[in-house]
């Protein structure tokens, strides 16, 4: 049976699923987005089929309806929903990074048609708009699903389903697991990225050469401080409790470090710094199936005459040896993906850096 699924906001994730979406057969996408530019490229590339301007009148045609806006318009297009009169019922998921709110809204919808299932791919970038979004951005990541209080198993499943191009492997947590979660392994982490950068900058008055000097550790920990701010600071304040409370929890801990150095406690130093490198080298790096595993990059190339030769040339100039390689989009004019394989996860980074150095933009397959 054909569906007719609606996804407001083509940005980077909203961009990224309707590219799976459209592959799947019998889906009519319909695209809404404020900027005209994105809906002129996502109908060009055929990664939506139609568009509307009006979000009720696109929504009565709907099946399934995906919200990819930022945190806070999505919750005002959920309200919007209660006055809407539908003929069918609509499935109703978003994809943003905090979910409390979002689900409160959800919650007190009382349309008879409507049923929510948040939705949250952890996976994403530091680059924002739908000229980031890729194919394969959410391929073996893990992708939330927050049940509302009135969704079934069904309507879940019927999510994995209707995403399961993406290869993403679906995992269910109420929404206080959700932000606790996410608050330790992503917003946090955000904003202590940006204090390194502020503290950089300021050090930076009267030590002109750190900018310099800013190599491949402060690059690895700060890369997501060039996110975009307007996304963060909406993700900041959806979570802000929670940032509080570990905030004060990370300024104790930062005294404990602090007593250590003070004390001249080589020891415990030494024991803190071994126990985070224990559990960080033991964070799942990818699953390792029947098949054996590969360690893969994937490299932006532009349409042009060469361009995949020159990638490899450059990787055996530096006698890395590769296992497999795929083109995962070319269409013409535009940029497109080769997934790179490699036996060993050193030849993976390498090949990074590699690349980057020539200015290619490089993701590793974590
Ligand atoms: N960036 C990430 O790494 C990441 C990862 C997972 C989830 N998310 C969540 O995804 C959501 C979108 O983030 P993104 O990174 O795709 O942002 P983005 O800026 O790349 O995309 C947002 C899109 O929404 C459009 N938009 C904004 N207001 C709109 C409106 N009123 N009506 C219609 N379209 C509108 C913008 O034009 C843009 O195309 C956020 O809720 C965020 O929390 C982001
Ligand atoms: O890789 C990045 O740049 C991201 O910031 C992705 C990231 C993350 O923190 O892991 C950011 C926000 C999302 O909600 C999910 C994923």
């Amino acid at each position: 049976m054909k569906q007719t699924v609606l996804i407001v906001g083509l940005g980077l994730i909203g961009g990224s699923l309707a590219m799976n979406v459209s592959k799947k057969e019998n889906v009519h996408v319909i695209g809404i987005d404020q900027d005209p530019e994105t809906i002129s490229m996502a109908r060009k590339q055929g990664v939506i089929h139609s568009t509307s301007h009006d979000f009720s009148d696109a929504v009565k045609q709907a099946d399934v309806c995906v919200l990819a806006t930022p945190i806070s318009i999505t919750i005002q297009y959920l309200k919007q929903l209660e006055s809407i009169e539908l003929s069918k019922s609509l499935l109703v998921t978003d994809v943003s990074s905090v979910k409390n709110n979002v689900l409160e809204a959800a919650n007190n919808l009382s349309h008879s048609k409507v049923s929510f299932v948040g939705g949250h791919p952890m996976a994403g970038s530091h680059k924002q708009g739908y000229t980031a979004a890729k194919p394969h951005l959410f391929e073996n990541a893990i992708y939330v699903l927050t049940p509302s209080l009135h969704a079934s198993v069904h309507e879940a499943e019927r999510l994995k389903d209707l995403f399961s191009e993406t290869e993403a492997r679906f995992l269910t947590f109420s929404t206080k697991e959700h932000d606790e979660m996410t608050a330790v392994i992503s917003h946090f982490p955000h904003l202590i990225a940006s204090s390194l950068v502020h503290q950089a900058k300021q050090w930076q008055e009267t030590h002109p050469y750190i900018e310099q000097l800013a190599a491949g550790g402060f690059k690895d920990i700060t890369r997501i401080a060039s996110s975009n701010p307007k996304l963060w600071q909406d993700i900041f304040f959806q979570n802000r409790n929670l940032l509080i409370s570990m905030l004060d929890d990370w300024m104790k801990e930062m005294g404990k470090v602090k007593d250590f150095l003070q004390n001249e406690e080589s020891e415990r130093t030494y024991k803190y710094l071994l126990d985070a490198k224990h559990y960080r080298d033991g964070l799942p790096v990818r699953d390792r199936g029947a098949i054996p595993a590969f360690y893969d990059i994937y490299v932006d190339i532009h349409d042009q005459p060469g361009a995949i030769y020159h990638v490899i040339g450059l990787l055996a100039d530096e006698e890395i040896s590769i296992k497999n390689i795929q083109i995962l989009e070319i269409r013409e004019g535009i940029t497109g993906v080769l997934r790179i394989s490699f036996a060993e996860s050193d030849e993976q980074w390498k090949s990074k850096k590699v690349l980057e150095a020539h200015q290619y933009e490089v993701m590793v397959q974590q």
